[in-house]
């Protein structure tokens, strides 16, 4: 069996607005995140880790945002399609390890459900998608709640 690892990383600005979404979960804040799509920090975090471990690039390349066709799209569609693709090429999805960096909000009361909807894009159990909150302790642009970064790792087979 070909095992593979990737790693992704993403940042998104709070802006106007008054929901996030992380992890295709909306959570009600006093901001909303500056992005192309519907900034789905987490989500954008995942599609890089996956389509690293394939080799298949990343997220800007398959999904430009200077393409008006992902304009405020759901970042579901972009992680279903990423799906595709490794499956395409006969990978399936091991697990996956996120960690979401936010002084705000406090997203514990969300993380399960984010599982949920992961586990179902991901075609995994919800066992094998862990999700992870951090702060940093006020330091830096997450610290002063100018934005959230997002880490995921995942492993692939074939
Ligand atoms: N936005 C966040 C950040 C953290 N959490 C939870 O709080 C725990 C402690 O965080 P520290 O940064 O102080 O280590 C962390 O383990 C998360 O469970 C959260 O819910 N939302
Ligand atoms: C998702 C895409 C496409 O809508 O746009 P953004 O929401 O701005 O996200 P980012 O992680 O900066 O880059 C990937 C993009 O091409």
């Amino acid at each position: 069996m070909g095992m593979r690892i990737g790693h992704g990383y993403d940042v998104h600005a709070f802006g106007p607005g008054d929901v996030i979404t992380l992890g295709g979960v909306k959570i009600a804040y006093k901001q909303g995140f500056v992005a192309h799509s519907d900034g789905d920090v987490l989500i954008h975090a995942l599609c890089d880790a996956l389509l690293g471990a394939a080799g298949l690039g990343d997220i800007g390349k398959h999904f430009p945002d200077t393409d008006q066709s992902f304009e405020n799209i759901d970042s579901r569609i972009l992680l279903r399609h990423v799906i595709e693709l490794l499956q395409k090429s006969g990978y399936w999805v091991v697990n996956a390890d996120c960690t979401v960096v936010a002084q705000a909000p406090k997203l514990a009361p969300f993380i399960d459900q984010m599982r949920v909807v992961l586990a179902e894009d991901l075609a995994v159990t919800q066992a094998d998608v862990n999700v992870k909150a951090t702060t940093t302790e006020k330091l830096g642009f997450v610290g002063r709640k100018e934005g959230v970064e997002a880490h995921a790792v995942v492993l692939i087979a074939k």
